[in-house]
């Protein structure tokens, strides 16, 4: 057996950053942008009116009020979006919008609330003649480049990109943003017990589960989950499937047919192949683990070969693929990676495998105000989360594996957990 160290160094030691690509807008959400981005518009794109109103001359209304308000002639409307804009001379008022372009000539907006116009729809879209102003204007314009003119700086190299960074690139003149891009995963179930969720399994089958967690959870882990449908155990049929599909994905994911039985399709097809190397890692669940390089004489992507057992396959993900996910997205380079784990204290207690670390599906409870003691009563602090197993240590244990909200990581040289005892988590999806 090899230590998950001594694997994950391996798998870290192979995989490498995607090239960078130009991606549309809304494609580039949770990925790394790979340089710096500088604007191309201005924001204000122009000098624009911040409210609904009148465009004015500031000097024809200064002394405007409710009891000797200032009448002026209306000589155009300008909404939000209008191309031609009217002149303002001494005397007059342009209507004018929100957002819309500001007049020549006008230096100032009274808003329609400061007139005898209704304000909003109700006022009718008709445009009055002359209106009437009971306040002076003010400077209610949002001028060009007061956030940022062309040429300056938007985004740095190396930031997430949310929502906001999206708007930002939009707004300053991009529909493409360079980024390293989502890794495409390709999901491939293996087992001829393997059914449809929903139906009813035949006698010796049962649902394919693996998939769906595996797609959904790449999904959550911000890569594409590119799904690659099922195979039996007939050798045929994984190698033809290998053969085509390299060209779609970035990385590839089997569960199943990796252990000792004699039907295990993936160890077969693979150890015959080249480029796959199976081991037995020290880890509890996802002991038997394949992880190599598959290529088909224009494409070399890595492949990860996870045992069938469903919390196996949780597991490896978090503890062997996410890294390999992280390093493949540009998000780290491939140095160790730092599990980020939580300190916390065992509730009850339980069994651990010897010569192999732990990753046991725990529940978390936040203990209650006063609360210092274990149920047999020790002292074990009143800030630490406690830790509950949701059920066994079965890999099969599919179903309880729902309620887990942390995986507890228990080292390979300790046999028994007691309630009070310190443990550490790994937060998990
Ligand atoms: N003689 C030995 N037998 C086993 C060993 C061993 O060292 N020597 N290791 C055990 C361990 S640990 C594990 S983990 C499993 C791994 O087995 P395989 O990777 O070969 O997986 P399968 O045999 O194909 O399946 C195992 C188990 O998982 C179920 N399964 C498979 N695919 C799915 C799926 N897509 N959705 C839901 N469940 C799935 C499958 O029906 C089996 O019950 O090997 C042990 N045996
Ligand atoms: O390694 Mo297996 O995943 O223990 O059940």
């Amino acid at each position: 057996m090899i230590t998950v160290e001594e694997h994950l160094s391996r798998i870290l030691g192979t995989v490498r950053p995607l090239p960078v690509r130009e991606v549309p807008l809304l494609e580039s959400r949770g990925t790394l942008l790979a340089a710096d981005v500088t604007a191309t518009l201005a924001v204000p794109p122009f000098d624009n009116s911040a409210m609904d109103g009148f465009a004015v001359r500031c000097a024809d209304v200064e002394h405007a009020s409710a009891e000797r308000p200032v009448t002026l002639t209306v000589i155009g409307d300008i909404p939000a979006g209008a191309r031609e804009l009217p002149a303002v001379a001494a005397g007059e008022a342009a209507r004018i919008m929100t957002g819309a372009p500001m007049p020549p000539g006008a230096d100032g907006v009274v808003k329609v609330e400061d007139t005898d116009q209704a304000a909003g729809p109700a006022g009718g879209r008709e445009l009055p003649s002359a209106v009437r102003i009971v306040a002076p204007a003010r400077e209610r314009i949002r001028r060009r480049g007061e956030d940022l003119d062309p040429g300056d700086p938007v985004l740095r190299a190396g930031i997430f990109i949310g929502p906001r960074a999206i708007a930002a690139a939009a707004s300053t003149g991009h529909a493409v943003l360079p980024v390293r891009p989502r890794p495409r995963v390709g999901v491939l179930a293996t087992g001829d017990e393997l059914t449809d969720p929903g139906l009813t399994p035949g006698p010796g089958q049962i649902p394919d589960s693996n998939s769906v967690l595996l797609l959904s959870l790449l999904e959550v882990l911000g890569a594409t989950p590119v799904p690659m449908g099922r195979v039996g155990d007939e050798p045929a049929e994984l190698q033809s499937l290998l053969s085509t599909r390299l060209g779609e994905i970035d990385a590839l994911i089997t569960t199943g047919g990796v252990s000792a039985g004699t039907y295990d399709v993936v160890k077969e097809v693979l150890s015959e192949r080249g480029g796959v190397e199976f081991v037995a890692v020290a880890m509890q669940p996802g002991k038997p683990q394949g992880f190599g390089e598959l290529s088909d004489g224009e494409r070399t992507v890595p492949i990860f070969c996870l045992p069938g057992n469903p919390v196996s396959v949780f597991v490896s993900v978090m503890v062997l693929v996410t890294p390999a996910l992280e390093v493949l997205s540009g998000w780290t380079d491939g140095g160790p990676p730092e599990p980020f784990l939580v300190d916390a204290v065992a509730a009850e207690g339980w069994r651990c495998p010897p010569g192999r670390r732990q990753y046991l599906p725990v529940t978390l409870e936040i203990p209650e105000a006063g609360d210092a003691a274990d149920e047999v009563g020790r002292d074990v602090g009143e800030e630490l989360l406690r830790v509950r197993p949701v059920s066994g240590s079965g890999s099969h244990l599919v179903a309880s594996l729902a309620r887990a909200e942390a995986l507890a990581v228990i080292e390979s040289d300790v046999e028994q957990i007691e309630p009070g005892d310190a443990v550490r988590v790994m937060m998990v999806p």
